[in-house]
């Protein structure tokens, strides 16, 4: 079976400080000329890995070990600087989950403009409108028709939450999505998130909470300072974190 996911020697640069301007010193040294390597750094290197259809895969690691990194390149967001990503599927980003949302537009024409953003037709969401909206609450169901601008960070993440769940994309890319929103939202994000996992879809999910990756996942990648070290069963995963050395 052909992978939905394939990394191969995947690696990407980043440059610290960015904002660092050039000292005099440098100018008059270098003649303005930047060490091309300054604060450069790879937040992650090296890393293949393969995932089929319908795999559910939890990313571990300590903080700042490229997990985040790792999911914003399977989303395409990023842009690998050695190796290669293929990704063969549209992906439902379970990221930012206001992101693109335009605070000057109502809930209901950025649940148009954001359902758009993602490919679907107007004729969909025109047909899924009153059921999406249900799912994001009561309280943004009353305030459908005000300004985003006066929703809560709440009533945002949930629109936003329930717009991708309905993206019909067959793969799922979560980054401590249930941390946000109350005990009941989150509620009915575990129900959905299992609803769309019993569809067969692919999940790639970002955690540092053992429960929610033993409950949503089988297999676990563990990430060690931008290289992937273990790639077995969730528990394998979470064995290599929890008994890494402190640093
Ligand atoms: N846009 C960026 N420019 C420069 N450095 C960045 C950028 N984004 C992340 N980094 C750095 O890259 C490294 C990896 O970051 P990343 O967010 O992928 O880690 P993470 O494993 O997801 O961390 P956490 O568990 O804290 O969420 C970190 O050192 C971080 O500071």
């Amino acid at each position: 079976m052909a992978a939905i996911i394939e990394a191969e020697g995947l690696g990407i640069r980043f440059v610290r400080n960015r904002r660092r301007q050039l000292r005099l010193r440098e100018l008059l040294i270098h003649r303005g000329r930047r060490n091309a390597d300054a604060g450069r750094f790879w937040p992650l290197r090296d890393v293949s890995f393969r995932v089929e259809p319908g795999e559910t895969v939890g990313v571990v690691g300590r903080n700042g070990t490229g997990k985040s990194t790792l999911l914003r390149l399977i989303a395409g967001v990023l842009i690998p600087d050695e190796g290669r990503i293929r990704v063969r599927g549209a992906v439902a980003p379970l990221l930012e989950l206001s992101a693109g949302f335009s605070n000057d537009l109502t809930g209901r024409e950025n649940l148009y403009l954001v359902g758009g953003l993602h490919g679907l037709s107007t004729a969909y969401l025109r047909k899924h409108f009153d059921e999406i909206v249900s799912f994001a609450g009561e309280q943004v169901e009353r305030s459908v028709d005000t300004s985003v601008r006066h929703y809560s960070s709440g009533m945002k993440v949930r629109l936003g939450f329930a717009i991708i769940a309905h993206l019909p994309h067959p793969i799922l890319l979560m980054d401590e999505v249930t941390a946000v929103g109350d005990a009941e939202f989150r509620a009915k994000c575990y129900a959905t998130i299992e609803r769309l996992l019993a569809e067969g879809r692919t999940l790639v999910l970002v955690s540092h909470n053992e429960k929610d990756l033993t409950r949503f996942c089988r297999r676990g990648l563990y990430l060690d300072a931008g290289r992937l070290t273990v790639d077995g069963t969730i528990d394998e995963a979470l064995r290599a974190y929890a008994g890494a050395s402190p640093r």
